[in-house]
């Protein structure tokens, strides 16, 4: 199956030295990729860069076999992606917002706005403005905005971040339910693995700029450890990895 998404060598360097060093992996049709690393990681760098947001030092984007960097509208067509912000005008009902985004893209009919704020779980609340909204709404309005036209991959950079226990359940199911009917493909940022852990089907772990790992998740992780557990693991051998990087170091 052809890779939706491929990021290959994948290197920024900002001026200060950190960013990202050298990261591949693809995503495909179906799946739900959490990508997880502690603050600073580099999640945020790595999606914007995907998205063209960010021009890469080295290395390649495929986007539906575009490359973002010099084809963005056409590599973006089929992709939605929150990052960085989720915000609304809340002075504005969910449903006239929407109808704001729309504007940007041709061939968003009133018959789809209601469409994605069914699947988000937000038409009873349509008409309520966005500063009534919790949170979770205010993602998950956010998600219905970036699925008006009809994605077939939506990148979400922590989607998650400062949601309660209910908030999160809620926008996970969003997610799968969208999955699973819609066959929307995921790539999901998070310093929490709890925030992802039942649904993704795929994780990567970045830690100081790098992947260490990336796999479907039942192919990576022993059974009878949690994914928990695997990351902690993982990012204790990194940590040794640097510790013994350092010691070369100082040794040459
Ligand atoms: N524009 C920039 N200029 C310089 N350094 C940057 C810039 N953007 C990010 N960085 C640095 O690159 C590293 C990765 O940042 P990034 O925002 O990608 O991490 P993150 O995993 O998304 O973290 P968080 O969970 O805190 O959002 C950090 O050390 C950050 O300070």
């Amino acid at each position: 199956m052809d890779a939706l998404l491929s990021v290959n060598h994948v290197t920024k360097r900002f001026r200060n030295q950190r960013g990202i060093h050298d990261i591949s992996f693809n995503v495909h049709a179906g799946e739900i990729v959490g990508l997880f690393g502690q603050n600073g990681a580099g999640k945020t760098t790595l999606l914007k860069t995907i998205t063209g947001l960010c021009r890469p030092d080295a290395g390649t984007v495929g986007l539906f076999g575009l490359d973002p960097e010099t084809r963005f509208e056409q590599a973006m067509a089929q992709v939605g992606c929150v990052i960085e912000t989720a915000d609304a005008y809340e002075y504005m009902t969910g449903y006239q917002n929407l109808r704001q985004v729309a504007r940007f893209y041709p061939g968003v009919t009133a018959a789809r706005l209601d469409e994605v704020l069914e699947l988000v779980g937000l038409a009873p609340f349509k008409h309520e403005r966005a500063k009534q909204y919790s949170l979770g709404m205010k993602q998950r309005l956010a998600l219905a905005a970036a699925l008006l036209h009809h994605p077939r991959m939506v990148i979400l950079d922590e989607p998650t971040n400062g949601l309660d226990i209910g908030g999160m359940a809620e926008f996970r199911n969003t997610m799968e339910r969208l999955s699973r009917q819609e066959g929307i493909a995921f790539l999901v940022s998070s310093h929490m693995i709890s925030h992802l852990e039942p649904i993704a089907t795929h994780i990567g772990i970045l830690h100081h700029g790098e992947l260490l790992r990336f796999g479907g998740r039942f192919q990576l992780i022993p059974p009878g450890m949690t994914l928990e557990e695997y990351y902690l693991n993982t990012i204790g051998a990194g940590k040794e990895a640097e510790s013994r990087e350092q010691f070369a170091g100082e040794l040459a």
